[in-house]
């Protein structure tokens, strides 16, 4: 009989997973990834549920990293919340496997995992793609996942300005007065985007927020949100300028409004440019497509777990 798995909270999440060690392991996957081994990494699709009476979605991710021996799954639940909703937007829960028996080894949070690893995967992608010299960063949307984002982006590089707007202003000065440094708040998008070297749009639109005509020629766009084939953030013709990256090219053609309704074509996926064979256009606007994956999970709580063991061990060694 197999033993039980352990449950691994929010807190324990928080504290196990950190930019530093999360990063290289990403980084490594998605060049993994992308060189189309089957027999080294396999992660099917999404599978996304419609829970129509609640305006939500179920997405199911599993996923199996053979250079990491790691067998995951997570799964997401996400909802399109009134603007006076208190419930999350999002709530996730992974389990990860012992391959070779098949049972549970553990069932943790998987809230924490979706926003660290997917601000740490725009993160990447900022340090591949965005300007040189990037000196204003501008972020769109004040949920947890601006957070994320604020936090790794303001560890991994160095602004000058740091900018933002959301629907809802109070939000949005609610945000900037929870951080650490400076943030200016926007009451207008365009606004809030002009000038800016990197933006990261991290809102539940499902139209577009962020139009073309106020990029900044040569900036970098990490677009996070629009997760759904009919959801919209960022316009045709900021679609069709910029040179466009994904995480996964099959996820994009199933998944990404931006990509399928403004029929722009993808340059490379970001394991691409980490591999080298793909180049980063970083003198050019680029965009960055995310939707997440199954295989960033899979690293991810396979670290918490790692970290996890070895505070047990530290803990059962101390006291005899
Ligand atoms: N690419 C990826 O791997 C992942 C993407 N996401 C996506 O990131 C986005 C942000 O996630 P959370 O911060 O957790 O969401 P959240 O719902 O907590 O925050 C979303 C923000 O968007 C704003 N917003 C909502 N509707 C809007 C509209 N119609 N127009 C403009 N702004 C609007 C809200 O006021 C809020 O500031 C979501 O679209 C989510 O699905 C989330 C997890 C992983
Ligand atoms: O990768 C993920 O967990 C999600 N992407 C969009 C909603 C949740």
């Amino acid at each position: 009989m197999s033993e039980l798995p352990v449950l691994i909270s929010r807190d324990e999440v928080m504290r196990f997973l950190q930019n530093g060690d999360l990063i290289p392991r990403l980084e490594a996957v998605l060049g993994k990834f992308s060189e189309r081994n089957n027999a080294e990494v396999i992660q099917p699709l999404r599978t996304t549920i419609p829970l129509q009476k609640y305006n939500g979605f179920l997405g199911i991710m599993p996923a199996y990293v053979a250079h990491e021996d790691i067998l995951a799954t997570k799964m997401v639940s996400f909802y399109q919340r009134d603007k006076d909703s208190v419930l999350p937007a999002h709530q996730a829960t992974v389990l990860l496997f012992d391959p070779e028996r098949g049972n549970v080894t553990a069932v943790m949070d998987g809230t924490v995992i979706t926003e660290k690893r997917t601000a740490a995967v725009s993160a990447i992608s900022a340090k591949l793609l965005m300007p040189a010299s990037a000196e204003v960063l501008c972020i769109l949307g004040s949920g947890p996942q601006a957070v994320s984002h604020y936090e790794v982006f303001t560890e991994m590089f160095s602004f000058r300005e740091i900018r933002v707007w959301s629907r809802r202003r109070e939000r949005a000065e609610q945000f900037a007065s929870a951080l650490q440094g400076p943030v200016t708040v926007y009451s207008s998008v365009k606004d809030a985007v002009v000038g800016a070297d990197v933006i990261i749009t991290v809102t539940m639109a499902t139209e577009p927020v962020l139009l073309g005509e106020w990029v900044k020629p040569g900036a970098h766009v990490a677009a996070v949100g629009a997760c759904r084939p009919n959801w919209r953030e960022l316009d045709d013709a900021l679609m069709r300028e910029a040179v466009v990256y994904v995480d996964s090219r099959e996820g994009a053609a199933a998944e990404s409004g931006d990509i399928i309704l403004s029929g722009a074509s993808v340059f490379a996926e970001l394991g691409e440019v980490i591999n080298g064979t793909k180049p980063a256009e970083r003198e050019k606007t680029t965009v960055f497509k995310s939707l997440g994956m199954g295989i960033q999970d899979a690293v991810s709580a396979k670290l918490v777990f790692d970290q996890w063991k070895s505070q047990q061990l530290r803990t059962n060694t101390k006291d005899p």
